[in-house]
């Protein structure tokens, strides 16, 4: 006869949770207010009081809001010795003074409370998307925790043991992240958008107004979104790669692996992905911008202006090929489309379902080589584009570097670093200290290096 598993509560998240354990292949009751006239319920599953649903099940979910909790007091004895699943969540952090599970545990002392799947939703348990996903448990009883993690483990949930009930507090906080690991790259790149667009927008419309008193602001709609872009997308992807220098470095000159790296930068690393989809995200805004061009109204004016201005004065301007253009500008389209192929690629590999089938070589192969060359061939792809605007000659002033040039700062220094630690006798050195190699101190004259700083 297959476990019975008792549900308080029919609302959403019971009858999802009662249909995966019918289909996991336990019997489930449900304890309900009204066991009478509470709804539809999953089939197979039985409904009655509380009390009488309580008696016949050692494990009990309860799937009712927090407020509601004082009648599981008035009903302590009927749950002495059961384990109770706490699956509830709040709206906001810190509106209780103590976690849900706990206060569950201060009303039942007798029963072994256990707080987890409240990372589920009855979405996801309705449509049967759990496989591997993955579900915190805490509890004070080894015991109680040990069966709640076998139960899910047949419902195909990978379990992750928090500790005692004091984690309660910090699982009931995880529902309500909001894309912890998306706030900094997000925050960064807005960031360098404001500030690039401003800079822009002083140096191309307003300085232009000023100076030759000649109204451009049209261009704040595409040519200056069209240059925030690509500059955002290249000083992101930099800053996707410098973390990573910066540690080699930090290696390097601990000359150990095994000494933590500051908070900062541990941050960094962890949120290096987003910080590179990001990256992807603007320069896939780049190229679509750029292939609009020959379509705006502005362009098509230009051109056809000099032309009609030709006719009327009955004069032509002499009309050659420049060699030197027709070389520069198609070196820089075949960087770009180069740089945003190899762009793709990268954001294709991060993704759990491509990255899964690769061996750690090979990701680190792809994410690495391929990544620092990506970031090449789009920061030449940039150096191309300053030297083509050089030749068509402008007037620029030393105190206004176009904004290209400022961005081109960042993947220039993170680019010099890494072709450092590729050099042979460097890249000698990082290899044996990630193979766990330390560096002896010259004090120690014993001859033995021993490993101190573990
Ligand atoms: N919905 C979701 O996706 C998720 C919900 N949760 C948590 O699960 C819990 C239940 O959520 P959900 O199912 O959505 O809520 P619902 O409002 O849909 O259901 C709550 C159920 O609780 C019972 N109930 C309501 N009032 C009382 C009361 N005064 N005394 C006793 N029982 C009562 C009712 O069942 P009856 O009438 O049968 O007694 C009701 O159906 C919440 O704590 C929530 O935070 C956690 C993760 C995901
Ligand atoms: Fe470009």
């Amino acid at each position: 006869m297959p476990e019975l598993l008792c549900i308080f509560g029919t609302g959403d998240l019971g009858r999802s949770l009662g249909l995966r354990l019918l289909q996991s292949g336990y019997r489930v009751v449900y304890g309900s207010r009204r066991p009478h006239s509470c709804g539809p319920l999953p089939q197979g599953a039985q409904v009655m009081s509380h009390a009488a649903a309580a008696q016949s099940a050692s494990l009990i979910f309860i799937c009712v809001h927090r407020e509601h909790y004082d009648f599981l007091e008035t009903m302590a004895s009927h749950l002495e010795r059961k384990v109770l699943v706490d699956l509830s969540n709040n709206l906001k952090k810190g509106i209780y003074p103590e976690a849900n599970a706990a206060y569950l545990q201060r009303l039942v002392p007798g029963a072994a409370v256990v707080k987890g799947f409240n990372t589920l939703s009855a979405w996801a348990l309705q449509n049967g998307l759990l496989a591997g996903k993955q579900v915190h448990l805490c509890g004070n009883s080894a015991a109680a925790k040990q069966a709640v993690a076998e139960m899910a483990t047949k419902l195909g949930l990978t379990v992750l043991d928090k500790g005692s009930l004091s984690a309660a507090r910090e699982l009931e906080d995880f529902p309500l992240q909001l894309f912890p690991e998306w706030r900094l790259p997000l925050r960064v790149a807005l960031g360098l958008m404001a500030f690039f667009f401003f800079y822009l927008l002083i140096r191309d419309v307003i300085y232009a107004y000023v100076e030759q008193e000649q109204d451009i602001s049209y261009r704040i709609m595409v040519s200056l979104a069209n240059k925030v872009f690509p500059i955002v997308s290249l000083v992101m992807l930099s800053l996707c790669y410098l973390p990573g220098v910066i540690a080699a470095f930090l290696q390097l000159y601990r000359g150990t692996k095994y000494s933590r790296f500051p908070d900062w930068l541990d941050r960094w690393m962890l949120c290096r992905k987003q910080m590179g989809l990001v990256a992807l995200g603007l320069a896939l805004l780049h190229a679509i911008y750029t292939f609009i061009i020959p379509i705006r109204y502005a362009v098509r004016h230009k051109l056809i202006s000099r032309v009609v201005d030709e006719m009327k004065n009955n004069k032509t301007t002499p009309f050659y090929f420049d060699d030197t253009e027709a070389w520069g500008t198609d070196s820089f389209y075949v960087l770009g489309i180069l740089g945003f192929f190899l762009y793709v690629l990268l954001g294709l590999t991060s993704l759990p379902s491509v990255g899964g089938t690769l061996s750690w070589r090979e990701f680190s192969f792809i994410q690495s080589k391929l990544g620092h060359l990506t970031l090449f061939i789009c920061t030449a792809h940039g150096y191309i584009y300053g030297w083509n605007k050089f030749l068509r000659s402008s007037t620029y002033k030393w105190y206004t570097p176009p904004g290209y040039m400022l961005c081109l700062i960042v993947p220039s220094v993170v680019l010099v670093l890494k072709v450092i630690l590729l050099l042979p006798c460097v890249d000698r050195t990082l290899t044996r200290i990630r193979q766990g190699w330390e560096r002896t101190k010259p004090n120690e004259e014993t001859g033995t290096s021993k490993a101190t700083n573990l």
